[in-house]
């Protein structure tokens, strides 16, 4: 299980995380909401290890190790010019002895067997020796999901995993998520600007608000309330 307790973030003399606790499952799907500004990148970060704060985070217990936690990002680090294939074979980088990971050109056979498994979970199989650079935002994304597998890490962090992505694509990332997290009893958090897909794909929502957590439970319930400049517009 992933535990973040009393995650708070400084900017300067800015506290913009204010003792957030948050937690998710193996097998759970959480949607992190809110409104811009609201905190979510810097609490995914902090959790992460990216951005310094004070709280502690654990995985199963104790202080995630490096390759504990994957990344899946808005902006897709994949390198476009290297085959899909090599780029989910990335994912084991971090488990390969040095001079290997020195030299990725040559991925070992069993990592190459293990990329493509993974590039079939996530239905690219068939595109495993395309460059990167080809593949469509949504097929992108799929692929930097498979790196993660690859990468073996019992907690996924997604930081707006799907806002580039057109309804379909993004329909799709969503639904791939919530199942690894369902299948391979992943514990993944997601960070989405779209609650719907969070009433959707997620198990649970958390919402936060100026940097607070303000909401944690079903993901049916109502959150207009974490977008007070909405509301504004839409009384207007
Ligand atoms: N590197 C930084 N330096 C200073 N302030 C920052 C930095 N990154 C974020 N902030 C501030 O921290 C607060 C929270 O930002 P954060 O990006 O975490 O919000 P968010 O909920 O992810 O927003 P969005 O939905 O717009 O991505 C904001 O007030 C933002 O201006």
């Amino acid at each position: 299980m992933l535990a973040a307790t009393g995650l708070t973030v400084h900017y300067g003399p800015r506290e913009v995380l204010r003792g957030v606790d948050v937690s998710v499952e193996p097998g759970e799907l959480l949607a992190v909401l809110g409104a811009n500004g609201s905190g979510k990148s810097t609490m995914l970060r902090a959790v992460a290890g990216l951005v310094p704060a004070t709280g502690s985070v654990t995985v199963d217990g104790t202080a995630p190790g490096p390759l504990d936690i994957a990344l899946v990002f808005q902006r897709i680090h994949l390198v476009g010019r290297r085959s899909v294939l090599d780029n989910v074979c990335a994912g084991a980088l971090g488990r390969l002895p040095l001079h290997r990971s020195l030299t990725p050109a040559l991925f070992p056979r069993a990592v190459r067997e293990e990329a493509m498994a993974c590039l079939d979970r996530v239905g690219l199989a068939d595109r495993a020796h395309d460059r990167a650079g080809a593949l469509s935002g949504g097929q992108q994304q799929r692929a930097s999901i498979a790196r993660a597998l690859c990468q073996r890490a019992p907690v996924v962090l997604a930081d707006e995993p799907v806002s580039a992505l057109d309804p379909a694509a993004a329909e799709r990332v969503l639904a791939l998520l919530g199942e690894l997290a369902h299948a391979e009893r992943l514990a993944v958090l997601a960070v989405l600007h779209q609650p719907e897909l969070a009433r959707e794909h997620a198990d649970r929502v958390v919402g936060l608000r100026d940097g607070a957590v303000v909401l944690d439970g079903a993901p049916d319930q109502p959150v207009d309330f974490l977008y007070p400049h909405a509301q504004l517009e839409n009384a207007s």
